[in-house]
């Protein structure tokens, strides 16, 4: 049964401790499955991404450097090539012009004026077209050639006068002059012409239209920008083509016999324009061929496909930072969220679900934070252990949902009062910790804070349409002087929280060192009283109440006794509340009443006659659901006649919830049963209230009784209450009558019923039986009945 009330009790508290631990568990699994912040997608992705992007950027810069040096070099031979074959041509045609100049001269040695005519017939001659061939006098006078038109006289030409001089007898190449008669561009080759003796006869002339040496650009290999050209040694261009424009007479510095470029660059005759250029000295002629690929063009094609694949590339990698950036935003989004949703379990795992105050895994955090500091600075730090004096039982009878309320409203009325730094702690039930930091050690600040926290705690409280007041029980204990750890602080607390119960609630208490024992005891006590029941350590003691006026026991009042096996008797003063307090007063109380009800059956079998029995009912049973339930099973049970069953009800019991009580009541009274109130005077009943609850009668507490008669303000209570029951037609017993003045008093002043030392202390069942049997009436108790 003990276990079963202990469960009861915690079954709330061990819910909330299982969410909390399953939200700690949570916490600790979701903390340990966040991967390091570098693995996080969001982080991740962007730096896979950019590190790809750069090697793929460098991949790119290679492969495109490397296409250029393959176009470069594949330009640069494909230059060499058409040097080598423009070098070649350009050799042949000049050795074909010499030869036939030679030849020319050797006719004219041995035919004289006709010898150009008879070669011309044998068609020994180049074709006209192209080659104009001519010999000329030592006085300049053309007198053969193989153009129809009239040649005109060439001795003032420089060609003629370069040969005329000291020339020898090489092959003279002329500079690009117009024809005096056509206009027409012609270099003019020549050899001079000797007599029989040596001495100079004339000259043999070939001559040529310049662009003969630049029919050998092909515009298929070198394009529109290409050059082609023959350079006099002599610096002066013989002829240059660039694409279809051909020219000649520029000078220009000779380059080198053999230039061979592998690079492209700007040469003199380039105009500008950046070439791969091969240069090369015509052997045997005064002359050099100069081949040019435009650069522009050589690479033009590479350009393009590098604009190309650097564009793809810019596509690719834009779209794979466009990926990334949503994968990596969603991942971020993800990540946000899981974050959230972590500090939130974090949150549940520190903190309660139903006040938002932090919970007890987080007390000691904050508690070692504080002592620490406190140790620093030389402060004091006061932990105050709260426990709310009538939780239990509002939250029994007004349902959790009040209960809910009541924490909530008590909760942020502590906070409000308090401090920013102060720590509001809910430990779970009724049970709260406030840890009060940065106190200086002999100020007063903690004194006034608790008193704070107490005076909010008991402001009104308004749950389920009604106003109810609840006031809490306060321990303390304060770093340095009652403990230099969190452990200590805490458990001296917890007991001077016992002692202010123990006290009488409603105040608070600074720890003392031996409140620890007595707390220890209180827990041992806690336990014993678990086991008592199913030990059979209880029995049931009765105290007769008689009349006032005949002194016959009209009833007997159940009360409980606790024979432990090692302690003795242990006073009910001392374990109802711990029962009460445990929840152990439902199974305990319906052991009375059935025992009760038993007995009183057993005397009727003994034939004595019926007598009252009136069994005390305190609050967390009567407003436990269920009890009238119990009440009616006892007396069926038992088989005693509910009209002599009392149950005696406090007055603060019936406040608490008035509707509730009115209403078990009259399930109660509709079996027969009737009522008394218990220690009236006590409370603060309100009068109307009394008159409709089916009370049957009042009992006037001891503690009016004890100063009597000689207390003016008891009698006048006293006197009140009796005259105010004979108005509300109620019957009046009064307790604790130890004197024959009390009794001759009471009797005075019109009271029923007396109970007390005076007539009788509380007795066992067969001491009642006897004093029944010897009674020779039980007159009230028969007309009550
Ligand atoms: N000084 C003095 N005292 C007298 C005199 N006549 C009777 N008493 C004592 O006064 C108490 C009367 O009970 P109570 O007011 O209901 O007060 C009771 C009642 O509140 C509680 N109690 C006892 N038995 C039960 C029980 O079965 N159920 C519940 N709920 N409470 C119980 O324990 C309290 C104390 O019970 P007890 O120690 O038995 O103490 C009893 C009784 O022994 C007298 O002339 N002078």
């Amino acid at each position: 049964m003990a276990e079963k009330m202990e469960t009861l009790k915690t079954a709330r508290g061990v819910s909330k401790a299982r969410i909390s631990g399953l939200a700690r568990d949570m916490a600790r699994r979701a903390t340990r499955h966040v991967p390091p912040r570098f693995l996080e997608a969001y982080v991740f992705f962007p730096c896979v991404t950019l590190i790809f992007l750069l090697v793929f950027w460098c991949s790119v810069a290679y492969t495109i450097r490397m296409e250029y040096e393959t176009a470069v070099s594949a330009a640069a031979e494909s230059s060499r090539q058409l040097a080598d074959t423009y070098e070649a041509q350009a050799v042949r045609n000049l050795a074909e012009i010499d030869r036939t100049l030679k030849m020319v001269a050797y006719a004219y040695a041995m035919k004289g004026d006709h010898a150009l005519e008879e070669m011309e017939d044998r068609q020994m001659l180049p074709p006209a077209i192209v080659f104009h061939v001519a010999i000329a006098t030592s006085r300049g006078e053309v007198i053969a050639s193989s153009r129809k038109l009239p040649e005109p006289r060439v001795g003032s030409e420089p060609f003629f006068k370069a040969m005329s001089g000291n020339g020898g007898d090489a092959l003279f190449i002329g500079q690009v002059e117009r024809n005096a008669g056509s206009g027409a561009p012609e270099i003019v080759f020549s050899r001079r012409l000797a007599d029989a003796s040596g001495r100079f006869a004339g000259i043999v002339m070939l001559t040529v239209d310049p662009s003969y040496f630049a029919s050998a650009y092909d515009a298929a290999q070198m394009g529109r920008h290409g050059f082609l050209g023959l350079l006099g040694t002599d610096g002066i261009m013989r002829v240059e083509r660039v694409g279809d424009d051909i020219s000649w007479g520029a000078a220009v510095a000779v380059p080198p016999a053999r230039g061979v470029s592998g690079k492209p660059g700007v040469m003199p005759w380039d105009a500008g324009v950046a070439r791969f250029t091969n240069v090369r000295a015509l052997h045997g002629f005064p002359l050099v061929a100069i081949v040019g690929l435009s650069r522009e063009e050589a690479l033009s094609r590479f350009r393009r496909d590098r604009q190309l694949y650097v564009l793809s590339s810019a596509a690719g990698s834009m779209l794979l930072l466009v990926l990334t950036a949503i994968l990596s935003a969603k991942s971020w989004a993800l990540a946000r969220d899981r974050a959230r949703t972590e500090e939130r379990i974090r949150h549940m795992a520190t903190h309660d679900a139903l006040t938002g105050l932090p919970n007890r895994s987080l007390l000691r955090d904050r508690l070692d934070q504080e002592l620490e500091h406190a140790q620093r600075h030389g402060y004091a730090v006061t932990v105050v252990f709260i426990d709310l004096d009538n939780f239990k039982l509002i939250n029994d009878s007004l349902g959790h949902r009040a209960g809910d309320e009541l924490l909530k409203a008590v909760s942020s009325r502590m906070r409000s009062c308090l401090r920013q730094a102060d720590t509001v702690v809910r430990l779970g039930g009724d049970e709260f910790v406030l840890v009060l930091g940065n106190e200086s050690a002999d100020g007063p600040g903690a004194y006034l804070a608790i008193e704070r926290v107490r005076e909010a705690i008991s402001e009104p409280v308004e749950l389920v349409g009604q106003t109810y007041q609840v006031t809490c029980s306060m321990g303390m204990a304060s770093y340095p002087i009652d403990g230099n750890d969190a452990e200590t602080l805490l458990s001296h607390a917890d007991a001077a929280m016992y002692r202010a119960k123990e006290v009488g609630r409603n105040n608070s208490q600074w720890y003392r060192p031996e409140m620890n024992a007595r707390l220890r005891d209180r827990l041992r006590r806690q336990k014993q009283l678990g086991e008592a029941l199913a030990r059979d350590q209880f029995r049931v003691v009765y105290q007769p109440q008689v009349d006032a006026r005949t002194r016959n026991i009209l009833g007997v009042e159940a009360l409980l006794r606790w024979d432990h096996p090692a302690d003795g008797p242990i006073s009910p003063m001392t374990f109802i509340p711990l029962a009460e307090e445990t929840g152990l007063i439902v199974p305990i109380g319906e052991w009375v009443l059935r025992s009760a009800c038993r007995q009183g059956v057993r005397w009727r079998r003994a034939g004595l006659p019926p007598v009252r029995i009136s069994v005390n009912v305190s609050a967390r049973q009567f407003l436990h659901d269920g009890w009238a339930q119990t009440v009616a099973s006892a007396l069926e049970d038992s088989g005693f006649d509910a009209r002599h069953l009392e149950l005696e009800l406090t007055e603060s019991l019936i406040m608490q919830d008035l509707d509730r009580c009115v209403q078990t009541m009259k399930r109660l009274q509709d079996m027969g049963v009737r009522f008394s109130i218990d220690d009236f005077g006590t409370g603060y009943s309100s009068l109307s209230a009394l008159k409709h609850l089916p009370i049957a009668r009042l009992k006037i507490d001891k503690s009016f009784i004890r100063e009597l008669p000689q207390r003016e303000d008891d009698r006048a209570i006293v006197m009140a209450v009796i005259s105010m029951s004979r108005r509300l037609n109620l019957n009046v017993i009064a307790e604790g009558v130890e004197t024959q003045a009390q009794v001759d008093f009471l009797c005075e002043n019109g009271c029923d019923e007396i109970q007390g030392y005076y007539f009788s202390r509380p007795l066992t069942p067969a001491e009642i039986g006897a004093m029944l049997a010897v009674q020779p009436t039980v007159a009230s108790a028969r007309e009550d009945a």
